[in-house]
C-alpha cells in the first residue's frame, strides 16, 4: 500500500481521500528539515503547502518518493530540477485557490484605499479619529496588473466590477486575451507611470525577482498603492520602505515576504503599510478545494499511474491512460532495445509514430522510449527524469508523426544516431495490446521482447540453427521463443531467443565460438 506524508496543515478531506483510495497517510506538520530528512525515506508521496521546503538535501533522503503534491499553486518551495533528476513527479492544484487569492488582493486594495487596519486599531483604542483617516475612491482609478494569468484575470474582472480601469503588463498576454479580459496591455514602464494601484500576480522567477526594484518604484506615479499577494521577492522590500517613508508610495499591502515566516521587518510599523501572514489562499472553500484536488491527483498517480497537473511530466488523463498503456510498454521496450544494442555515444533520437499511434498524445510515448533507453545505464531512471537526463546529456530528441498508415495499423519506430550510423527498431501492437518488435536494424524480425533474451547476428548459412540449439541444450538453457530474420538469403541474419534463465558469459562465449557468428549479446527486458 503506498504511503503519503502530509507535512503542512491541510484540510482533513485530504487524509480522508487518501484513506478511501487505499493510500496510507501520516499527518506530521511543523518538522525541521533534519526531522523531515530522517523520516522522508518511508514515503511514496509528500503532500505540502508553502511551509515545507523540499530541498535537494531532503530529496536525497527520499529513497521511495514518487510524487510531491502541492495543495496550492506556487511551487517555488520545491527544488523541481532536483525532483526531476530523481524521477519524482511534482504536481500542484493550479486553480483551487485562485478566486480566494484574487479576493484577498481586492480586500487589501480596499484596506489600503480606506486605511482599514489603522482605522480599526485607532477606533478600538478608543480614539475615534474621524478626521485622521481620509480615504480614496476606487471608481475610475487605474489598476496596474503585473501578471495576467489565472489570479490576475480574476482580479481584473472584480476590479472592472468596481469600475476601475485595468491595465496589464504580462509578456505572455496575447492581444486577443487582453480584449477578452477587458484590460489594456501595456509595457511595464507605462504601467508604472499610469497606475494608481499596482497588484502583482506572477510567479517568482529570475525574470520577475525584484520586478518592483528601487528603479521601478522611482518610476511609479506619486502616491501609488501597491499590493503583493503573489510571492515575496517580487518587490525590493528595503526600497519599498524608503518609498513609503518618502511618500512616493502612499500605501503597500504585503501578504508575502522575502523571508517567511516574516517575524520582523523594517516595513512593520511604517505608516501606510498593511500586512497579512501569507493568507492569500486561506479560506475554508479554497482549502477544501486544494486538499481534495491534491489528494485525488496523488492517489490517482500512486494507485493508477494517472498524471494531472504535473509540472515536470506530461499529463495522462484517466481516459487516455488505458489506451496509451500498451504503447508505453512498446515504447519502453523499443527504447531499451536500442539502448542495449547501440554502442557508443548517441547524439540524436527520433521517435516516429504511424497509423493509430500517431493519433495519440506523443509526450508519454516519447517519455517511455527515453525511460527505456536511459534505464539501460541507470536503475533510477523513470518517465519523469528520463527526458531531463536525456537533455542533460545533450541528446537531440525528435518527434515525428506520420498521418499515413503503413503495412501495420499502428507502428512506432525509434532511430538513434550513433558514431557508426543510424540504428532503427520498430514495433507494433498485436490485438491492440501486445507489444511486438517487427524490425531490427533494417531486418524484418517479429519477436516479443520479454525477460532474458539472446541476440545473435550471424552469416545466413545452412546448419546454423541446429548448432545453436545444440549449444544451448548442452549448456542446460531452455529456449522459450525463437525468432529469425535476415537481410537477404546468404547475407546477414538475426536471431532473437528468449531463454528461461539469465544468459551467462560462458554461454555467450560458446555461441560466439560457433562458425559464422558475428555478434552475440544478452538482452534483458
Ligand atoms: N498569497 C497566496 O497565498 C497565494 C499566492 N499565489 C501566487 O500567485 C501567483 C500567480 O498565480 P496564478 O495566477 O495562478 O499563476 P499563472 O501562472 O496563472 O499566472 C502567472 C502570470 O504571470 C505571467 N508572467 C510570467 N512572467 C512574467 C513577467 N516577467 N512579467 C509579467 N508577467 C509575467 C505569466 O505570463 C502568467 O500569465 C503565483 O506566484 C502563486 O504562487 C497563488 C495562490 C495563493
Ligand atoms: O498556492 C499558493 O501559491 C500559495 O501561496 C498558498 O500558500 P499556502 O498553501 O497557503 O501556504
Amino acid at each position: 500500500m503506498p504511503k503519503v506524508l502530509i507535512s503542512d496543515k491541510m484540510d482533513p478531506k485530504a487524509a480522508q481521500i487518501f484513506r478511501e483510495r487505499g493510500v496510507e497517510v501520516d499527518e506530521i506538520t511543523g518538522k525541521t528539515p533534519e526531522e523531515l530528512m530522517a523520516m522522508i525515506g518511508d514515503y511514496d508521496g509528500l503532500a505540502i503547502r508553502s511551509s515545507t521546503k523540499v530541498t535537494k538535501a531532503i530529496l536525497e533522503h527520499a529513497t521511495n518518493l514518487k510524487v510531491i503534491g502541492r495543495a496550492g499553486i506556487g511551487v517555488d518551495n520545491v527544488d523541481i530540477p532536483a525532483a526531476s533528476a530523481k524521477g519524482v513527479v511534482v504536481m500542484n492544484t493550479p486553480f483551487g485557490n485562485s478566486i480566494t487569492t484574487a479576493e484577498h488582493a481586492i480586500a487589501l486594495m480596499f484596506a489600503l484605499a480606506r486605511q482599514l487596519p489603522e482605522a480599526d486599531a485607532s477606533t478600538q483604542a478608543g480614539k475615534w479619529e474621524k478626521n485622521r483617516f481620509m480615504g480614496v475612491e476606487l471608481t475610475s482609478k487605474t489598476l496596474g496588473l503585473i501578471g495576467a494569468g489565472n489570479i490576475g484575470s480574476i482580479v481584473a474582472d472584480r476590479a472592472r466590477g468596481l469600475k476601475m480601469k485595468v491595465i496589464a503588463f504580462d509578456p505572455f498576454l496575447t492581444p486577443e486575451r487582453a480584449i477578452e479580459m477587458g484590460v489594456e496591455k501595456v509595457e511595464l514602464d507605462q504601467l508604472l507611470a499610469r497606475a494608481d494601484f499596482i497588484t502583482l500576480h506572477t510567479p517568482l522567477t529570475e525574470q520577475t525577482r525584484n520586478i518592483l526594484s528601487r528603479e521601478a518604484l522611482a518610476k511609479t506615479k506619486k502616491g501609488v498603492r501597491i499590493i503583493n499577494c503573489a510571492r515575496g521577492g517580487l518587490i525590493d522590500e528595503a526600497a519599498l520602505k524608503d518609498a513609503l517613508d518618502s511618500g512616493q508610495v502612499a500605501g503597500a499591502a504585503l501578504d508575502v515576504f522575502v523571508e517567511e515566516p516574516a517575524k520582523a521587518s523594517p516595513l512593520f510599523g511604517t505608516p501606510g503599510f498593511v500586512s497579512t501572514p501569507h493568507l492569500g489562499a486561506s479560506t475554508s472553500e479554497a482549502q477544501v478545494n486544494v486538499a481534495i484536488q491534491v489528494a485525488e491527483q496523488m492517489a490517482d498517480f500512486l494507485v493508477n499511474g494517472g498524471v494531472t497537473n504535473a509540472l515536470n511530466m506530461p499529463s495522462l488523463s484517466a481516459e487516455e491512460a488505458p489506451r496509451l498503456k500498451p504503447y508505453m510498454a512498446l515504447a519502453e521496450k523499443l527504447g531499451s532495445l536500442v539502448g542495449q544494442l547501440a554502442h557508443g555515444a548517441l547524439d540524436q533520437i527520433s521517435i516516429e509514430t504511424e497509423g493509430a499511434a500517431a493519433e495519440l498524445n506523443q509526450k508519454p510515448i516519447v517519455g517511455a522510449v527515453l525511460a527505456g533507453l536511459m534505464r539501460v545505464h541507470s536503475d533510477t531512471v523513470n518517465m519523469v527524469n528520463a527526458p531531463f537526463l536525456a537533455r542533460e546529456r545533450g541528446l537531440d530528441i525528435r518527434e515525428i508523426r506520420h498521418e499515413r498508415e503503413g503495412v501495420y495499423h499502428t507502428l512506432l519506430r525509434v532511430t538513434v544516431r550513433t558514431q557508426a550510423g543510424d540504428r532503427s527498431v520498430a514495433g507494433t501492437l498485436f490485438g491492440n495490446e501486445a507489444p511486438r518488435l517487427v524490425e531490427l536494424f533494417g531486418i524484418k524480425v517479429e519477436a516479443d521482447l520479454d525477460g532474458d533474451m539472446l541476440y545473435v547476428v550471424n552469416e545466413d548459412a545452412p546448419g546454423f540453427i541446429g548448432r545453436i540449439g545444440t549449444t544451448l541444450g548442452e549448456s542446460g538453457v531452455n529456449i522459450g521463443t525463437f525468432h529469425l530474420g535476415r537481410r537477404d538469403a546468404g547475407g546477414e541474419a538475426v536471431l532473437l531467443l528468449s531463454v528461461d534463465e539469465a544468459v551467462t558469459p560462458d554461454l555467450i562465449a560458446r555461441v560466439r565460438a560457433l562458425p559464422g557468428v558475428k555478434t552475440v549479446m544478452a538482452l534483458k527486458f
